[in-house]
């Protein structure tokens, strides 16, 4: 009997499934991976994992069933698998936008929802990953926060920030990332190759965000440390705030917060 069935196999499905695996929580052949079409499983079949593109049968058995499709498309998901629910079930959603209420509402009032948001750093068990719920137990929630622990950080949130860690959380990754990208290229128009320039720049991230990892240290107080006075450190981070660096990545963050409450009834 498989322990977990992950509706979507996407992009965060499938990190999780094979984070999950990979730091040996769960075995591949205890998760089964859905997606409409059968063929489209070949890599998640490869790998050991169960896989379905029927979801009624998947869930079926399942202790845990995780929610992992686009919000334009879980109300058609959900509307398939209500009524093939058995008792003690736990359903957990990472949809963006998709209240514990809206699961509720098609699922059955009685059903135990826990949303989870997690990013895709969880394929390498590095996922930061907040979790909420309106009314599910304490056990359940517990249940859910030792899977995410294992690939990653966790932090339970009220449900009304749900959709801020979205934006922080699952989205930031996404910003750093390009915040690393635009530094490598800054590096190739001062000398290095690209390949040098992305290494150095990846590495300077990972040391700066481990120095507050491991210092718990405010990020002022660490760049306190590096701008010499009349230095080149503080005259070329005052160029990047004259030229709106922190008010972009605070305005990009309220716009994806924003965007993600809304994508449930696009
Ligand atoms: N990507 C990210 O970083 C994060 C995403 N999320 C949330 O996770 C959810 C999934 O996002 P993401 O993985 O990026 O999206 P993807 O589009 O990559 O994945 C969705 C998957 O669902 C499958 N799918 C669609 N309809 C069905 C269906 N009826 N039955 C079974 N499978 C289906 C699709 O496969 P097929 O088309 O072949 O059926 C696809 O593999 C979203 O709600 C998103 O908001 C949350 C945190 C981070
Ligand atoms: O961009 C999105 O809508 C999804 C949700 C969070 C990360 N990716």
């Amino acid at each position: 009997m498989n322990k977990l069935t992950i509706i979507g196999s996407g992009n965060i499905g499938f990190s999780l499934a094979k984070g999950l695996v990979s730091t040996g929580y769960y075995r591949p052949e205890e998760i089964v991976l859905t997606r409409r079409s059968i063929a489209a499983l070949e890599e998640e079949r490869s790998l050991g994992f169960g896989t379905s593109s029927n979801n009624k049968e998947a869930i079926q058995g399942a202790e845990i069933i995780v929610l992992s499709v686009l919000p334009q498309q879980i109300k058609k998901v959900m509307e398939e698998i209500s009524g093939s629910l058995s008792k003690g079930q736990l359903v957990v959603s990472v949809a963006s936008g998709v209240s514990c209420q809206d699961v509720k509402a098609i699922l059955g009032e009685d059903c135990t929802v826990v949303r989870a948001m997690p990013n895709t750093a969880i394929a390498i068990g590095q996922s930061m990953t907040c979790i909420a719920t309106d009314n599910a137990p304490a056990d359940a929630i517990a249940k859910v926060e030792r899977i995410f622990e294992s690939v990653g950080s966790v932090v339970v949130i009220n449900e009304d920030l749900m959709t801020s860690a979205t934006a922080l959380c699952a989205c930031g990754i996404a910003f750093f990332l390009r915040a690393i990208r635009a530094a490598s290229q800054g590096g190739v128009e001062i000398g290095f190759h690209a390949h040098d320039a992305l290494k150095m720049a990846v590495q300077t991230a990972k040391g700066a965000a481990d120095l507050l990892l491991q210092t718990n240290n405010h990020p002022e107080s660490e760049i306190d440390k590096v701008t010499s006075p009349k230095g080149c450190t503080i005259a070329g981070l005052n160029e990047m705030e004259h030229n709106g660096f922190s008010s972009a990545f605070i305005k990009g963050i309220k716009l994806s917060a924003l965007k993600a409450g809304g994508l449930y009834n696009e």
